[in-house]
């Protein structure tokens, strides 16, 4: 193995930015180093590639704006250095991606916003929306209105949860460490990298079990954790030291550096197999012939217009049996406008959505890679 195919061929990546590194073991942003991340994305972004950026650091620049030498213990006070925090992180980011004529957005986001599957879908349109516009969504955790994740400092998991929310090819983790080791190299001078392992692969617990870096935070086990989550939508994770020179970019060009962990099976039958075992759906539509046809090619939307009728209550994003005018079941998948909207729009051509509701969510009524025939 000399280089890895799965990085020179991504498309889209999450860049997740821990605390450690981002704010130089808490001394204030960094912004030098910050610079320079910046500058490597650029260059992914000029080669076509969609980034999302997830950047921790809000309570650590927060602490050094208001002059807090010590973390505080209260939950009240972490969340107003966060509220502080993120004032810095946003504008440093932003200055830094406008040396490069690319807009950056802030996108604050809860583990809560990512399990309602409206506010779900929501979230991704808007993100996917950004990505086309060339801009850089900058995430990061609402910690005015949460308090678990302020707790753990998860910003692993957010990362892998946007990954799964955008369909990203890979999660890029930067960290303090060079990546994941057998055991903690902060404590264990003999410890050895590992370099490619599938994230479900069990001996890894024990290697990240170890504890978390001065800052408190998740260690490796939530970033084990993060990689796992990613895989579930088919994403990589690369672990990898965020102070190796140019180490974006040399991952970006299939350098072995850090460590990847691979998910068990592709980006699509990741998806299409979660739908496919998804028993409970909330409403049918049944379709005209025409589009039962066109279902059955396989790799096309299904329209509005294929739609003779609605039946159910369901809300955007819920999963819907789509059956042929004889009610026998033909695919199944996540619909993308709530049942009164579906009602209001079936049997009409997509351009007809805007003048029916007033807006178009989307153009189709279920996407073809929500979609499986069955
Ligand atoms: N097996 C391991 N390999 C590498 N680092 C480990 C391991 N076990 C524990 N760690 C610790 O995890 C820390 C990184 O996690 P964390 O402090 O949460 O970083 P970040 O701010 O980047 O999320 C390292 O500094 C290291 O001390
Ligand atoms: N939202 C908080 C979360 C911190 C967090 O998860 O930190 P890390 O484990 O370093 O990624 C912040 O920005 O400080």
């Amino acid at each position: 193995m000399s280089e890895r195919l799965p990085l020179k061929q991504a498309r889209r990546l999450v860049v997740k930015i821990g605390s450690a590194l981002l704010t130089d073991d808490g001394k204030g942003l960094d912004v030098a180093a910050l610079g320079l991340w910046v500058d490597q994305i650029a260059g992914l972004i000029a080669s076509g590639v969609e980034v999302v950026v997830v950047s921790s650091g809000s309570v650590a620049e927060g602490m050094s704006r208001l002059g807090w030498a010590v973390r505080p213990q209260h939950l009240h006070e972490l969340q107003a250095a966060a509220a502080v925090g993120q004032m810095g992180l946003v504008q440093t980011w932003e200055a830094q991606f406008k040396r490069h004529d690319i807009h950056t957005a802030q996108i604050l986001l809860t583990h809560d916003d990512l399990s309602d599957r409206k506010r779900y879908l929501n979230g991704r349109s808007t993100l996917r929306t950004l990505l086309d516009y060339g801009v850089v969504p900058i995430v990061n955790e609402n910690d005015t209105v949460v308090t678990d994740e302020i707790r753990f400092g998860d910003n692993d998991t957010l990362g892998a949860l946007v990954a799964n929310l955008i369909e990203a090819d890979g999660l890029i983790i930067l960290t303090d460490q060079l990546g994941l080791f057998d055991k903690d190299p902060r404590k264990h001078a003999d410890a050895v990298l590992v370099t490619q392992r599938r994230a479900e692969d069990r001996e890894l617990d024990a290697m990240a079990g170890g504890s978390a870096g001065a800052l408190g935070r998740g260690g490796m086990q939530t970033k084990l954790r993060a990689a796992r989550l990613a895989a579930r939508s088919g994403a990589f994770t690369v672990i990898v030291g965020g102070r190796i020179e140019q180490a974006i970019t040399r991952l970006r060009q299939g350098e072995l550096i850090g460590t990847l962990l691979l998910p068990d099976q592709g980006r699509m039958a990741a998806r299409k197999q979660w739908i496919a075992s998804h028993l409970q759906t909330r409403g049918t539509l049944t379709l005209d012939d025409g589009a039962v046809n066109v279902l059955r090619l396989g790799g096309r939307s299904l329209l509005p217009v294929g739609v003779k009728a609605v039946a159910g209550q369901f809300r955007r994003g819920e999963m819907v049996s789509c059956v042929d005018p004889q009610g026998r079941e033909v695919a199944r998948g996540l619909v993308n406008y709530d049942a009164d909207e579906a009602r209001a729009i079936a049997g009409r051509s997509s351009d007809r959505i805007v003048e029916v509701l007033g807006y178009v969510s989307d153009e189709e009524i279920v996407h073809r890679d929500n979609l499986v025939v069955v």
